[in-house]
């Protein structure tokens, strides 16, 4: 069963963020916290299709011991000034940019999206922390659009996954304060029959 389940006035031209009264923050430790919104952009289902079939996704690959595997997700990257890929996620960038504005002092700036082609997709346990953040509190904030799938979180250094949330048809994720560098985040495999799904992260200058 790959097919979506959008709701029924989940349709039609009308893609773009709802308000974000409904933001709620959970403080997770050590700094760290992550605001969520559920069903935040209405529309979702359709962006999720432009966007499997517009962006320029890209296979990568990395060295791992003395191979080198396939990365099991399909990535495009957007620097800072490229033009995004469809309209919609310029509005979310400078809607989270205003709303985060004062607590962040910075806007989001590039948007990384990647594509879970089914349940074999992952990202192992990791936190954004090339660049800046190595050191810097900052902001990633996370769009999910398409089958649900699980975003994992846990204190840095492994143990028991701490929080899960199922993120996917539209819903708005924020991880920040010292959470890429005290937390660690994955999105695990799932034998669990799951359609695709697209995550759009955006972030300030000089974080990965
Ligand atoms: O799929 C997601 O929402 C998380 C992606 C992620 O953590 C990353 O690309 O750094
Ligand atoms: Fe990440």
């Amino acid at each position: 069963m790959t097919g979506l389940q959008g709701s029924l006035f989940d349709q039609g031209d009308d893609i773009g963020p709802g308000p974000l009264d409904g933001l709620r923050r959970t403080v997770l430790g050590d700094g760290a916290w992550i605001d969520h919104l559920p069903g935040w952009l209405h529309g979702a289902d359709a962006l999720f299709e432009e966007l499997a079939g517009s962006v320029p996704w890209q296979a990568e690959e990395r060295a791992m011991y003395d191979s080198v595997v396939a990365v099991p997700r399909l990535l495009a990257y957007y620097r800072e000034g490229a033009p995004l890929p469809h309209p919609a996620l310029v509005e979310v960038r400078e809607r989270l940019g205003a709303h985060y504005a004062p607590e962040l002092g910075e806007p989001f700036v590039t948007a990384g999206l990647c594509l879970y082609r089914d349940g074999r997709d992952s990202v192992a346990w990791h936190g954004d922390r090339t660049g800046r953040s190595a050191t810097r509190d900052t902001m990633v904030a996370i769009l999910s659009l398409g089958d649900p799938r699980d975003l994992a979180l846990r204190p840095r250094g492994g143990g028991p996954t701490a929080l899960r949330l199922p993120l996917g048809h539209g819903d708005l994720v924020v991880m920040g304060g010292s959470c890429q560098r005290t937390w660690e985040h994955a999105v695990p495999k799932t034998s669990r029959a799951v359609g695709p799904r697209i995550s759009v992260q955006y972030r300030t200058r000089g974080v990965r």
